[in-house]
């Protein structure tokens, strides 16, 4: 903040004024625009001036702000506008389309970020993400453009790329006005910009169409401009075409973020409501809440009430990011930023959730808050059991940061002491078993994943399970539901039938398939959450050659002819390796699975029979050979009651080795139900 201006500079001036006894800082704030500072006028911090609109005498307490003197005070990221010249956006593309690169070159041309600090990709900044290329948690970033000799700020909000995380998309859409809509031109339209565009619309978002990668030789913007015309319906004529890496058109869609995303509602005078968008966990600060501030007004000290989780703190620390948090005293409504409040879980302070005033509560939370429902569940077992303290210890932590993560204590005979746990879907079943590994040191056997079925019993209870070895007895239940799921594929039309026969395959309902250019089509199913578990989404891909794209919803459960096949390794049963499959197919998966495991498990010194059982009966045999140890080679010759002796010995050993049952099963076996050849299926 410059101390004094002289002549020349366009300051933005930022008044503290009273009216009587009220104190109306961001009303006085919004009506002034930049004030060009004449020869005869010099503004010091204590200057006396009026606000002609309202005639208020304005006096104490004025803050200059001064883009251009503020950047050589190091000042400019605190730059406050008013709420006319604040738009908040947010980027939405299928993978790889070049969000995350776009978002760093307008960081990067608004001079947010110097070019020496910026790492590539900045907005993604976990460490997985960056390897992986994926943006797994959003992050916000605000920035100072100035258009026609006003400075604006522009409130960028990262969105995550992946399915798994549809819900974390729709709040950060909520948090904003407008969109850019990234569209590779050298590929087009696919199954995940349209769920994206969709639930932009569905926010009533202004939609900037981006066509990037027009540097590319196979780039074809034209044709790309008359599908989303076509699928989406989206008016492209102002359509930007850009690349983002080298930095083509970056301007223009700065320009187009500034005079067409509107600007927030100006509602600085309501209670406050701020809808969290994304949180993290600090382990210095306790959780850091990044919110969009939707009505009212937020500052340090307030204490502050989460409408959905019934907490309340008090605010420690308010501030922007920019893209590194820095502290300001207050925001207003229209505005993104960050809080701390030595909240001790993200459980607390939900994405979605409204924060409010506790003393002066809003009438109503703002809309679509959701809690975040696990749709995948699988045990985790440490290797070691000693590791069992230390893997407990590792979820909690990761939960403090992940609410979405649910855990629950599960025992089993064959596997000793783990944890069941329920993820979102299979990416985010990854990370989490990837940061256990990585960060907690953790060594790991994960058995195949399920999903909850819904078990209606014969006593009228509905019990739901997420553990095939617990499901109830067949004499106990009356039928069982299982997660349905509406799938969309968006493909060449070459690989039409192919993927047809995949979600056929997989016990897929045929819903609709339409053209939607001469050469794509888009393929509707409605398939079990089960079948979708699991190498579906490579399947797609390998036989689409990794043109075709997906993207699915869940709509419901549905009930089905389905039983528990169990597994017998020597002769025990090892419920982690228990299914739950369609009556239909129990033989068949049954002996495949057994064949699975045997290619699997390594020889013993001992048979091993691999059996696949449906309650007692046995529908599936395997038996793995021993590997012999000759006992006879030093015995050449010589007796042959001898040789009956060593061989009876060596029998009695290998019984005893089966009463003890200890066969290495090795990590790949608890998946082998999710790698069973299609031939067999
Ligand atoms: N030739 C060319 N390549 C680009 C351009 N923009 C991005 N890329 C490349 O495309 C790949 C994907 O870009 P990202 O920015 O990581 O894509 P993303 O949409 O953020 O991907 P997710 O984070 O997984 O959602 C990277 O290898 C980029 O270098 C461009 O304008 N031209």
């Amino acid at each position: 903040m410059a101390k004094e201006l002289c002549s020349g500079v366009t300051a933005l001036l930022s008044i503290n004024t009273w009216q009587g006894q009220q104190h109306h800082p961001h009303w006085a704030r919004s009506q002034l625009s930049p004030l060009p500072i004449s020869a005869t006028h010099r503004l010091t911090k204590h200057s006396r001036f009026r606000v002609d609109c309202q005639s208020v005498e304005t006096q104490a307490k004025t803050e200059i702000y001064d883009p251009e003197f503020g950047a050589k005070v190091g000042q400019d990221r605190l730059l406050k506008v008013p709420v006319s010249n604040i738009r908040n956006f947010c980027i939405i593309a299928h993978i790889d389309h070049g969000k995350s690169t776009l978002a760093d070159k307008l960081l990067q041309m608004t001079g947010t970020v110097q070019k020496r600090e910026m790492k590539e990709q900045f907005l993604d900044n976990m460490d997985l993400e960056r390897e992986r290329g994926i943006t797994i948690k959003l992050q916000a970033s605000r920035m100072r453009y100035m258009f026609e000799n006003e400075p604006y700020c522009l409130n960028l909000i990262d969105t995550p790329g992946h399915v798994d995380f549809s819900y974390e998309v729709s709040r950060s859409l909520a948090a904003c006005e407008g969109a850019l809509l990234v569209v590779d031109a050298s590929q087009g339209v696919e199954a995940q910009t349209l769920a994206n565009v969709y639930l932009a619309l569905e926010n009533n978002l202004e939609i900037i169409p981006v066509l990037n990668k027009i540097d590319l030789p196979g780039a074809e913007p034209d044709r790309v401009i008359r599908e989303i015309e076509e699928v989406i319906g989206l008016d492209c004529s102002k359509a930007i075409p850009c690349s983002a890496k080298e930095g083509i058109g970056i301007t223009e869609i700065l320009n187009a973020i500034v005079e067409r995303i509107p600007p927030p509602r100006d509602a600085a005078m309501s209670p406050l409501r701020a809808l969290i968008f994304d949180s993290y966990y600090d382990p210095y600060r306790g959780v850091i809440v990044y919110f969009r501030v939707i009505d009212g007004r937020i500052k340090k000290g307030d204490r502050i009430y989460f409408m959905a989780s019934n907490k309340d703190y008090f605010a420690d620390e308010v501030g922007v990011l920019s893209p590194n948090q820095l502290q300001v005293n207050e925001l207003y409504a229209g505005e993104v930023g960050y809080l701390s409040a030595s909240i001790r879980s993200v459980a607390d302070a939900r994405v979605g959730d409204t924060i409010t005033h506790y003393d002066r509560k809003a009438e109503r939370s703002l809309p679509g808050y959701e809690e975040a429902t696990p749709m995948v569940f699988c045990g985790l077992f440490p290797v070691d059991a000693d590791q069992f303290p230390e893997l407990r210890d590792a979820l909690e932590k990761l939960q403090l940061n992940d609410a979405a993560l649910k855990f629950e204590p599960e025992t089993s005979s064959a596997m000793g002491f783990g944890f069941r746990c329920g993820f979102l879907g299979l990416l985010h079943m990854e990370i989490v078993q990837e940061r256990l590994e990585r960060e907690y040191n953790l060594s790991l056997i994960t058995t195949a994943p399920s999903v909850v079925y819904r078990v209606n019993c014969v006593d009228n209870e509905t019990v739901e399970c997420s553990n095939p070895s617990l499901l109830p007895e067949p004499g106990q239940r009356r039928s069982i539901e299982e997660p349905v799921v509406k799938i969309e594929m968006l493909t060449p039309k070459d690989y039409i039938g192919s993927l047809m026969e995949l979600a056929q395959d997989r016990r897929g309902e045929f819903k609709e398939m339409k053209y939607i250019t001469e050469n794509r089509a888009s393929i509707i199913y409605e398939l079990p959450l089960a079948e979708m578990v699991g190498d579906f989404f490579d399947q797609l891909k390998s036989r689409s050659k990794g043109y075709a794209s997906m993207e699915y919803t869940f709509i419901g459960y549905k009930e089905s002819e389905l039983i528990k096949l169990d597994i017998q390794i020597n002769g025990e049963p090892v419920e982690p390796l228990s299914t739950i499959v369609h009556r239909d197919k129990a033989y068949s998966v049954g002996r495949a699975l057994t064949q699975k495991l045997k290619e699997l498990i390594p020889r013993q010194m001992f048979k091993v029979p691999i059996q696949a059982c449906i309650g007692s009966k046995v529908i599936a045999s395997e038996s793995l050979s021993a590997i012999r140890k000759d006992v006879l080679a030093k015995c050449y010759g010589g007796d042959i009651s001898r040789k009956k002796k060593l061989l009876k010995k060596q029998a009695e050993g290998k019984k005893r080795m089966k009463a003890i049952g200890k066969v290495d099963v090795p990590q790949e076996a608890f998946m082998a139900v999710l790698k069973l050849e299609k031939e067999v299926l």
